[in-house]
């Protein structure tokens, strides 16, 4: 059962339902609570939600005495099955984030859930079903990765069979006998993903995975994350590089200074975004500017070429203009990319003091909360 999925059933009076994580169930109501003929109203948590983050904040006191918000009621959830990219610029609060997630920082007010569990006082519970490289992790150089992996199984009471697995899936199988101080960096990033896999995680947490790798090992870290989604693990991937997110992520939360500044799947991010621009190259590129604006459409004038926008149909446009003479030679769309929209929101200030997120006055109601009513014996 998923928020916004409607539901019908009976329940008996004096007995109510607890919808919590994707599964109900009926149970008698606790005393003094209203009347049955009273509506009830049941919280509906956000059901398959992996990790949910509920108004976050963390101040950090400097040395000279002053106040760092790093997070100022920040919120963001993740749903099962995503491979959901947290971008912002640096000094956001993206690692703030996972580290206070991670309960390797305390966070002075918020409320955070990991896998259905209270964070960070109920992490134990999960900790074997979620990995995480949010720190880089310190190798011994003249050790194999192998070997390295093999003695964090044997810790972590993992057969060594998995090792293999593991190497396996990060492409590090025959390399797995050189020394970890031989590596270059993109491998040794995949020696901590591989560390991070051995107990084969539901969830994965990776802050700035593609940190200093050059293309080649950027691309390695994409197809690991491809592979790794399509194995069904959730994944939380911080970055900056905008563009490894549009091609990895399906889902994106962007934070600005604290606050989230927008969240949503990928393509509809983008396409809130698409404003129908398209490039126009002509011979007297301004006088056929002058024609098209003179039809009412938003036009900007460039050094040689213009930009026309609302444009439904890109063939008014040729047919419009070769009608005067004069003859196209480029028209192309301007779809946004994550970059765009990214320096578009990040330089949009969030509210300060408030615990309104920027987007939810874009997105109303786009979160995790659905009412169940009881009414009478009868939900709804
Ligand atoms: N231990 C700390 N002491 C003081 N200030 C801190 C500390 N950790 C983070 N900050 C501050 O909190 C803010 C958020 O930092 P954070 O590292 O979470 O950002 P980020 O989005 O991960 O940035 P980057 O992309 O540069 O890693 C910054 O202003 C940073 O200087």
């Amino acid at each position: 059962m998923r928020a916004g999925a409607s539901y019908t059933d009976s329940v008996e009076v004096n007995h109510q339902i607890v919808v919590r994580r994707g599964h109900w169930t009926i149970q008698p109501r606790p005393t003094g609570l209203p009347p049955t003929d009273v509506m009830l109203t049941v919280r509906f948590l956000a059901m398959s939600a992996v990790i949910e983050i509920d108004g976050l904040r963390k101040t950090f006191r400097t040395l000279r005495g002053g106040a760092r918000v790093a997070l100022d009621g920040f919120d963001m959830t993740v749903e099962a099955g995503q491979v959901h990219g947290f971008l912002g610029p640096n000094g956001s609060g993206k690692t703030t984030t996972l580290r206070a997630l991670l309960g390797l920082v305390h966070a002075d007010a918020g409320r955070m859930a990991v896998l259905g569990r209270q964070a960070p006082a109920e992490l134990p519970a999960v900790a074997g079903r979620v990995g995480a490289i949010v720190e880089s992790p310190q190798f011994f150089g003249n050790f194999t990765g192998r070997r390295t992996l093999r003695l964090l199984a044997t810790a972590g009471g993992v057969p060594h069979e998995r090792v293999e697995e593991v190497l396996d899936q990060v492409g590090l199988r025959d390399r797995g006998d050189e020394r970890v101080k031989g590596y270059s960096l993109g491998m040794k990033q995949r020696l901590a993903v591989a560390s991070a896999l051995l107990k084969q995680p539901e969830l994965l947490i990776l802050d700035e995975p593609a940190n200093g790798l050059d293309p080649a090992g950027i691309r390695e870290m994409r197809d690991l994350m491809r592979d790794l989604a399509a194995a069904n693990v959730t994944v939380l991937v911080s970055s900056h590089i905008l563009a490894e997110i549009q091609l990895i992520c399906d889902h994106v939360t962007i934070i600005s200074r604290g606050r989230r500044v927008l969240s949503g799947p990928v393509s509809e991010v983008l396409s809130g975004f698409d404003k129908g621009e398209y490039r126009v190259r002509v011979a007297e590129h301004e006088r056929a500017a002058e024609v098209i604006r003179g039809a009412g459409l938003p036009v900007t004038v460039h050094d040689d070429h213009f930009v026309v926008g609302d444009l439904a149909d890109p063939a008014w446009v040729s047919e419009t203009l070769g009608g005067q003479g004069m003859w196209i030679r480029e028209l192309t769309p301007l779809t946004p990319d994550l970059e765009s929209v990214f320096l578009q929101l990040t330089g949009t200030e969030p509210e300060p003091g408030t615990h309104k997120q920027v987007d939810d006055a874009v997105r109303p109601g786009a979160e995790h909360d659905l009412s169940v009513t009881v009414v009478e014996g009868e939900a709804k």
